[in-house]
């Protein structure tokens, strides 16, 4: 059975994953705005650029996190932020958008100067966390405890990070034995997704690298957080 600390912990997380969303104007225009591959390209890094501000409110009410040495917590977001927003879109897709946001960010992803080689580990990976079907509760704490991950480069003070994120990894392991009752396997399988994010996150960098090949934009916040340029 979940404690009350773990249930109060629970709730302040699910409730700001909840609170910060993309902002529905910056999603609707997924379904507006036409298909060129530039365009495509522009949206996806609007979306991206949205996501980042959004993860930054979301990190900064995971209980703990700002009593973490401040540089720990910029180590923290800079290793984090691609793999907690391949987790984010993968939960977009496996949440089937009401209006065709699904296909239309599929689409948008496939023809947006992604080199083909990373097209199929990205789709795998959408596809193998919708088959999860996560609650919203499991998804939110395995977006902290990505974000808590306290191997990232340059952490200092790996304990503490590694306190807190053991304290959101038995709150999942809880969840996970409430939720899927019949799946003994079901808390090792979600946290299997974390180490195919790592991989994801490996090809991304090579993303990054070929977009700025091809003279790719980014903006301020994706250059700084992303370390590009
Ligand atoms: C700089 C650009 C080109 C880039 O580089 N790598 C990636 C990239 C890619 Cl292409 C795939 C995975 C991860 C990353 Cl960083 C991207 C695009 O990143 C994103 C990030 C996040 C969304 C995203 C989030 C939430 C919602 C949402 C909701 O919550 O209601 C509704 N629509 C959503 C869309 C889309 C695209």
């Amino acid at each position: 059975e979940m404690t009350k600390e773990q249930r109060a912990l629970m709730k302040a997380i699910v409730d700001a994953y909840n609170r910060h969303q993309i902002p529905q104007d910056v999603a609707k225009k997924l379904l507006q705005e036409q298909y060129s591959a530039e365009e495509n390209f522009l949206l996806l890094t609007e979306m991206a650029t949205s996501q980042v501000q959004v993860l930054v409110e979301f990190t900064k009410n995971i209980p703990g996190f700002l009593s973490l040495d401040r540089e720990d917590q910029i180590a923290l977001l800079k290793g984090s932020t691609v793999e907690a927003m391949f987790l984010r879109s993968a939960q977009v897709f496996s949440r089937k958008m009401p209006n065709g946001h699904t296909v239309v960010l599929e689409e948008r992803i496939r023809k947006s100067g992604i080199p083909d080689e990373f097209m199929t580990p990205m789709f795998n990976f959408y596809k193998s966390i919708g088959e999860l079907h996560m609650v919203q509760e499991e998804q939110a704490i395995l977006t902290a405890i990505t974000i808590l991950m306290p191997d990232r480069p340059y952490v200092k003070d790996h304990q503490a990070v590694e306190r807190l994120q053991e304290t959101m990894l038995n709150v999942l392991r809880k969840l996970c034995v409430l939720q899927h009752p019949q799946e003994q396997q079901y808390f090792a399988r979600l946290l299997g997704r974390l180490t195919e994010l790592r991989t994801l996150s490996h090809y991304h960098a090579e993303m990054l690298t070929s977009w700025k090949m091809n003279d790719h934009k980014f903006t301020p916040l994706l250059c700084e957080i992303w370390d590009v340029q």
